[in-house]
């Protein structure tokens, strides 16, 4: 392990004192060797855009490159045949030669420049755009075992990390090259002797520059690493806030954000003092080069084997020396850390949906509502069923209420009716049609699905409803607000329907939240809804809108409801009661109570809850 991973390992990424609050997993640092098909199949983002701005970009950057190499050139015609001999007015032409060189060199950079960003914000775009396309299309599973933030740096960070590759790397390293070889190439035919002398120290100042860009570039990613830690602390500590705030531990997240931030700041003195280092070092590399030039290069005009003017041209290509070979070390970095990064942004490209659709599925036709769950046998992790032995008959119109102790299984049942996960075993029926021959957009869009902690995003309190159907009118958005009695206190708000809410809707109470999800419910008119029932308790106001919005929601549904309220639970045609992912009873309210099993016993201790509550 190298020590720099050793460091990252050391940092106080949990704190003992706190338990196990506060771990943060890092991703590894980037030392993989270069893997060229990953280079070939990043490179193909740039395709659509090869015939159309490439040439562009190759015939600037070798304008550029061309124009700088003839600029010594002419200083070694303006010394030797100009200035030496007196000769003004060819000093006056060369010197607007010169000029006119500067002028097509900066045209050709600015041209290059602006094509290159505009090529590498198109591929970045692309990328971007695939990655999180791909994203939304992946199954449940897939998040499941991923943490949200490092899904977040795919799209973020590791796509930006390629920028700089597209948009200077890759022209940059072949201007570099041309110009490398440019120069070599025009010391050795204009003095071989003295060309090769400094020739020699281009491997020493490659593998300076190379060796103290690795040491630069672990020192930057540990940096990375610890602002990763910082944001997802922050993140969870702002997130968190009124629980830690509820139970006074605000002083230990201070304390351990001090230790981070400090980490930071000592990552960042470390990263900075080397990168300083580096231009000196570079410098002293390239004094040797100029000392063995004006050394052999007085001995050489002594004995009149070289002019001044070459002396001068060659003391000017040495200073374009540096330039590209300490890019050419840097890019090597840079290279190594797109390729990681586009490594990890392919693994998430390359993921399959584990719910696939069959080859040439139809969409599922204008569903009734008969529902039936056929022998479900149902595991997240191998040998742990989370359903077991499902068989359930659902006519159309018909409400559920599946009711159980924490862990049944009654979400697990909603997940595989929405095929958020395939069965292991059995299969579900809609209206005679096994929901896995069908298309999952067919299928998902004709069920409604609202769940307890209902989600509220960044916009209006319209632009919320509207997300149950995208067409609909101002007028539906408020009838349906209307009927689900969310009008009311909707009205009541300073802008009405525009009123901003945050995402989650920080502003909004648990029932207005709930109103509005059912709004948005009734405004998709699903002939199958999926209810998970919130167990937030509120005031019998909301609560009594709630029953009635409730009434006016599922009449005329097949509806499942994950069941918490009494009045909900009696009013279902069907109770069905889970335990341990297999179901134990069915019936009517009346019909369990009489059974006098799990059900009774479910309902005996609310009663008991309730009256000890009062
Ligand atoms: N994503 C998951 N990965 C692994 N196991 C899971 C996952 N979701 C649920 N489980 C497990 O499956 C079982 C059934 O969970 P499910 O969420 O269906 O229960 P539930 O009856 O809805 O519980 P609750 O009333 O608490 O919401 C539980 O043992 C749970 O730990």
């Amino acid at each position: 392990m190298s020590s720099q991973a050793k460091q990252a390992e050391s940092a106080p990424n949990s704190d003992s004192q706190q338990g196990q609050r506060f771990v943060y997993q890092d991703d590894e640092l980037i030392e993989k060797p270069f893997d060229w098909g990953q280079l070939k199949r990043l490179f193909s983002y740039m395709k659509p855009y090869r015939k159309q701005l490439l040439p562009i970009i190759i015939i600037m950057m070798l304008v550029g490159a061309i124009t700088k190499l003839t600029v010594p050139l002419l200083i070694r015609v303006a010394i030797d045949d100009a200035i030496i001999p007196k000769k003004t007015n060819l000093l006056v032409l060369i010197v607007g030669i010169m000029l006119s060189v500067y002028i097509v060199q900066w045209l050709a950079n600015t041209f290059r420049i602006k094509y290159t960003n505009m090529i590498g914000q198109r591929v970045i775009y692309d990328l971007r755009h695939d990655l999180f396309s791909h994203i939304q299309k992946l199954s449940f599973r897939f998040f499941d075992t991923r943490p949200a933030g490092s899904v977040l740096v795919r799209v973020t960070n590791y796509v930006n990390s390629l920028q700089d590759l597209f948009t200077n790397g890759v022209v940059n390293l072949l201007i570099d090259v041309v110009q490398l070889v440019g120069i070599i190439v025009i010391l050795l035919t204009f003095n071989f002797k003295l060309g090769a002398s400094i020739i020699v120290t281009v491997p020493i100042m490659f593998i300076v520059s190379t060796k103290l860009r690795t040491k630069i570039r672990r020192a930057w990613q540990d940096l990375t690493m610890k602002q990763s830690r910082l944001n997802a602390h922050l993140n969870e500590c702002i997130q968190g806030i009124r629980v830690t705030q509820g139970y006074t531990q605000e002083k230990e997240n201070i304390s351990f954000f001090t230790k981070m931030n400090m980490t930071n700041r000592l990552s960042w003195n470390r990263a900075s003092l080397l990168n300083q280092s580096f231009g000196p070092l570079i410098e002293i590399t390239g004094a040797i080069g100029y000392c063995i030039l004006f050394w052999l290069g007085a001995h050489l005009i002594q004995t009149e084997e070289i002019s001044v003017g070459l002396l001068v041209a060659f003391a000017t290509y040495i200073g374009y020396f540096w330039e590209p070979i300490t890019r050419l070390g840097q890019m090597y970095s840079q290279l190594l850390i797109a390729m990681a990064s586009a490594e990890r942004i392919f693994e998430f490209i390359d993921e399959k949906p584990t719910v696939a659709e069959i080859e040439g599925a139809k969409d599922l036709p204008q569903v009734q509502g008969n529902v039936k769950f056929k022998d479900l046998v149902f595991e997240y992790e191998p040998g742990r069923p989370a359903l077991n032995g499902i068989n359930l008959d659902v006519t159309a119109g018909q409400s559920i209420a599946l009711v159980g102790h924490t862990g049944s299984g009654k979400s697990t049942i909603m997940n595989l009716l929405c095929r958020f996960y395939d069965p292991n075993q059995g299969h579900i029926e809609i209206d005679g049609q096994n929901i896995k021959e069908v298309s999952i957009q067919s299928l998902r869009s004709q069920i409604g699905v609202v769940l307890q902690d209902t989600f509220i995003f960044s916009g209006t309190i319209r632009d919320n409803i509207r997300f149950g159907r995208l067409d609909a009118t101002d007028e539906e958005i408020e009838e349906v607000a209307k009927a689900v009695h969310a009008h009311d206190f909707i009205s009541q708000l300073p802008l009405g329907y525009e009123t901003e809410v945050q995402e989650r809707g920080n502003v909004l109470s648990m029932g207005q939240r709930q109103l509005i999800s059912f709004a948005r419910a009734l405004l998709a008119n699903p002939r199958v809804l999926i209810l998970d029932e919130a167990t937030a308790s509120i005031d019998t106001d909301t609560e009594l809108k709630i029953q009635e919005a409730l009434k006016i929601l599922l009449a005329g549904r097949t509806s499942f409801i994950v069941a918490h309220r009494l009045s909900t639970i009696r009013n279902a045609d069907k109770i069905v009661v889970l335990d341990h992912g297999r179901m134990m009873e069915i019936g009517n309210h009346d019909e369990l109570m009489r059974e006098q099993k799990i059900y009774y016993g479910l309902i005996q201790a609310q009663y008991k809850f309730l009256q000890d509550a009062v």
